[in-house]
């Protein structure tokens, strides 16, 4: 699915309206209408609803709310927000609607002090700013915003395509935005929802479709992505009924130390459950027997040094189709050079996780050693380590895109919507997973399950973008079953047959 700017959602607003049967105010009629239907299915009729509007398109779909609320019988007063003297046409058209049947219902405000006091339990509908918003809010209009987030913890607060006050393709950190409970936002999902600094103004998102043009959507490019499972249907391979385990590849994870081999025992786990062919971990000399007992499947290669591995880029056998290094290694300065010549020794794409990426992150020139295509999984603090501080989010993540394309790797950053940079420039952001995933070892998981799927054939963009997928689509299956806060790293490799079982219905018994 596209994310498209707030130009690009103008234009296919625009193409809707000029290739279809349906004028603009039919557009804004739709877009009302979904948010409507939404508030009827979960709040009664007699909930006091105080509509917010501006003088832009976003404060006429909240006119347009209010007027097909109104029709079922809500409770409804709407104050308009004089932010500007200009105003769009289909919201004055909606407005002298509104006035003609219910003048006693509209109110106006002018500054701060215009402010009403709101009923106990009321329903706060923020219908200000929508994609409109071109710089951040100021004055008493940001006293306005101010004063509506300050309802937050007594009252609902609905955010209508946008909480007012945050920008959809900029930052808007330091704005006063409104923090909304929930918002409703049309057809796409906006850059700025995908970012943490906007995640409590967000809070619970909703797109809702209004049948924007298909033809518009399919032309238009962009470098933001999300994923879907229909693009993860169309990258899953199914087993064919002849393979072997040489058909699903020979991975080595390089992982633990003494007091982290659990890191290992993760990783191996999960490369085992995401389908590889053969696994080869190596450990240093005190992880060979809980290895061996814990991970049978496993073969097991121990160094003599008993604490650290320090040797791992020697005697590689060349049917390893991939290399995975970092979990629990430790950073050593010993194990430092081992991943450096190793770096130097190996070709093919690799992953790098965790002690691997902060070796990196003290000797940043490995950088420019780890093979082209290589998978890096650094969470934000990893990320600026390796990379440097930002001064917000949209910085970070561009970034992140400048960094994948100039190193020629992907490069993701964990987070709520993990985003996934990729060398030809493309940004794709990762939609499932849930907090419960946020405990040690999840890490360790997900670098296991993409070293699996790059030892199994899948190309390197193929392997992260379904990898980070399966991840957190596995942790969400057993935070199902066990709850967020039970949930441990294990439930999520137990989890992974669950959804790969959905992926291929035709299987299930
Ligand atoms: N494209 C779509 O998909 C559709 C969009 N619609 C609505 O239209 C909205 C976009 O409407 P508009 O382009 O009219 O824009 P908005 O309504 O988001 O905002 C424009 C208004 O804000 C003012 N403004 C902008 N920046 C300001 C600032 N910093 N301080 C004070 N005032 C400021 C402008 O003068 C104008 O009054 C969407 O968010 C959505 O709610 C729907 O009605 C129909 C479908
Ligand atoms: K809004």
């Amino acid at each position: 699915m596209k994310i498209f700017s707030a130009a690009q959602i103008r234009e296919a607003d625009a193409y809707t309206i000029a290739h279809e049967p349906v004028s603009s105010a039919m557009l804004m009629e739709r877009a009302a209408a979904a948010c409507a239907g939404w508030l009827r299915a979960r709040f009664m009729a007699d909930t006091p609803l105080y509509i917010f509007c501006g003088k832009g398109n976003n404060g006429g779909d909240g006119l347009v709310i209010a007027r097909l609320l109104l029709l079922r019988g809500y409770n409804v007063e709407v104050y308009v927000v004089h932010n500007s003297d200009k105003t769009s046409a289909d919201r004055a058209a909606n407005y002298t609607l509104l006035e003609k049947e219910h003048p006693h219902l509209l109110h106006h405000i002018h500054a701060r002090h215009d402010f009403p006091t709101l009923a106990p339990g009321a329903l706060v509908i923020d219908a200000i700013f929508g994609t409109g918003l071109s710089r951040p809010v100021d004055g008493w209009v940001a006293g306005i915003l101010h004063s509506i987030s300050e309802l937050k913890d007594r009252h609902t607060i609905v955010a209508i395509d946008m909480p007012s006050g945050v920008m959809a393709d900029g930052s808007s950190l330091h704005a006063p935005c409104v923090h909304a409970r929930y918002t409703l936002s049309f057809e796409f999902y906006k850059l700025a929802f995908l970012l943490p600094e906007n995640a409590e103004r967000v809070g619970e998102l909703h797109i809702l479709p209004i049948g924007l043009h298909p033809t518009y959507i399919a032309q238009t490019t962009t470098p933001y992505h999300i994923i879907d499972e229909q693009t993860i249907r169309t990258i899953y391979q199914p087993r064919k009924p002849f393979s072997h385990k040489g058909t699903f590849g020979h991975a080595l994870l390089i992982a633990g130390s003494f007091g982290k081999m659990g890191a290992a025992v993760l990783a191996a786990k999960a490369c085992l459950r995401a389908g590889v062919g053969l696994l080869t971990l190596h450990v240093p000399r005190c992880g060979y027997e809980i290895i061996q007992s814990t991970v049978p499947a496993a073969m097991c290669v121990a160094e003599v040094e008993e604490q650290y591995s320090i040797h791992f880029h020697e005697g590689l056998n060349p049917a390893y189709k991939c290399i995975g290094v970092g979990p629990g290694i430790g950073t050593e300065t010993a194990t430092a050079r081992s991943l450096e010549r190793l770096l130097e020794a190996v070709k093919a794409p690799m992953v790098l996780d965790a002690d691997a990426l902060n070796i990196i992150g003290t000797y940043p020139a490995l950088l420019q050693k780890v093979p082209k295509n290589s998978l890096l999984t650094p969470h934000p603090k990893e990320f600026e380590r390796l990379f440097g501080a930002t001064s917000d989010d949209f910085e970070r993540l561009s970034l992140l895109g400048k960094k994948a394309v100039e190193l020629q790797l992907y490069i993701l950053l964990k987070g709520r919507y993990t985003a996934i940079a990729c060398p030809d420039g493309a940004v794709y952001f990762n939609t499932t997973g849930n907090p419960g995933m946020a405990t040690g070892g999840s890490g360790d998981v997900l670098t296991g399950i993409l070293t699996s799927l790059l030892a199994q054939g899948y190309s390197p963009k193929a392997a992260i973008v379904f990898g980070v997928w399966l991840h957190g689509s596995a942790g969400d299956q057993a935070a199902a079953r066990l709850s967020e806060e039970a949930l441990l790293p294990e439930d999520i490799i137990d989890s992974l047959g669950q959804v790969f079982i959905r992926l291929s219905p035709d299987k299930r018994i």
